[in-house]
């Protein structure tokens, strides 16, 4: 991990700096202690009282996932996973009407095979730290959430969503003629079980929050306004369970997923550069966008 995290950084400095929110954050006399320790792209207030930390996504205009987008995301992470006392993280939006609108198609569209590779190492490196974290994670989905947007959602232990009817969610990858890998398959099983699954990743279908309310997809529907409230709420319900306890029995359900990808890792990155690499997947990209640009008229 420390190599991953030490070209992470590398990375980030040749981006170049963005307007940080490091150091201490300001405070109301008798408030409760925040510290904003996130980047540019993802702002990260952590209140030391309650232990519980928000990241907030601001890659705008949509919080696409990006390669630098995922490094920032990474090291927040890792901060908060190292802090003794972070042991909740609440996963939004900073953009609106977005939670996030998933891997960034121009990150695998008309790029050289060594960038496939590292974006798509990236991406599973998001996933495998997602989905294992220590911390409890509530993902307070204020907005749409596509593709690589629901797998993030659904790495989450609880997922809470704004039952705004604009508003969609699920795994829509062969609507752009592309195929969710095996992990975001086996992730999506474990959400709402393999039939739903199946029907959802042929069909590459996107729910309203009613519809992915009844699925399992999401726990619990509020309104809007409610959101961040209720993420607070029940991540103070999960937080009253031990850790230890609460840690193992997570482990126990998700290691089987986690080591299948684990084991395949290496191949899976390559199935992901041949197959991304394709002209007929190019041109499919290239008809998606396409598609998106003539929608927005
Ligand atoms: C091969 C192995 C499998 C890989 C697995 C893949 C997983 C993925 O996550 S693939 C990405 C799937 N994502 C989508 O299908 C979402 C596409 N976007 C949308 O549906 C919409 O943009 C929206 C609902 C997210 C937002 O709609 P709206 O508010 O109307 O905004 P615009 O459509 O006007 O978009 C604004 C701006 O953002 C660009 N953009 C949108 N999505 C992406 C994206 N995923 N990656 C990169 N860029 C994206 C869009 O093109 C606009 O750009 P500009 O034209 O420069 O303003």
């Amino acid at each position: 991990m420390a190599a991953v995290a030490v070209t992470m950084v590398r990375r980030l400095l040749r981006s170049g700096p963005r307007p940080g929110l490091c150091g201490a954050g300001g405070r109301e006399p008798g408030a409760a202690p925040r510290r904003a320790i996130g980047h540019g792209r993802v702002a990260v207030e952590l209140d030391s009282s309650a232990g519980v930390a928000v990241m907030k996504m601001e890659n705008l205009p949509v919080n696409s996932l990006s390669l630098d987008f995922l490094t920032e995301f990474l090291i927040s992470l890792e901060k908060l996973e190292n802090d003794r006392g972070c042991r909740g993280v609440i996963l939004t939006s900073g953009a609106p009407k977005i939670f996030s609108a998933g891997l960034d198609i121009m990150e695998m569209y008309r790029k050289s095979t060594e960038h496939y590779a590292e974006f798509w190492k990236t991406v599973q490196e998001m996933w495998l730290r997602l989905y294992q974290s220590n911390m409890v994670t509530i993902a307070a989905i204020n907005g749409s959430s596509p593709a690589g947007g629901c797998l993030m959602a659904m790495c989450c232990d609880y997922r809470i969503m704004a039952e705004n009817p604009k508003y969609s969610i699920g795994l829509n990858e062969t609507q752009l003629g592309i195929v969710a890998p095996f992990w975001f398959k086996d992730t999506m099983v474990n959400t709402i079980g393999n039939r739903a699954t199946e029907r959802s990743l042929e069909l590459g279908l996107l729910y309203s929050p009613p519809e992915a309310h009844k699925i399992g997809l999401v726990d619990q529907l509020v309104p809007e306004e409610k959101i961040q409230s209720t993420a607070a709420a029940v991540m103070s319900q999960w937080l009253a369970i031990p850790d230890h306890a609460r840690q193992i029995t997570k482990s126990m359900m998700r290691k089987p997923t986690v080591d299948r990808l684990l084991a395949h890792r290496e191949s899976d990155i390559q199935n992901f550069v041949s197959f991304i690499t394709k002209d007929a997947i190019q041109k499919s990209l290239h008809m998606y966008m396409e598609m998106l640009k003539q929608r927005r008229g």
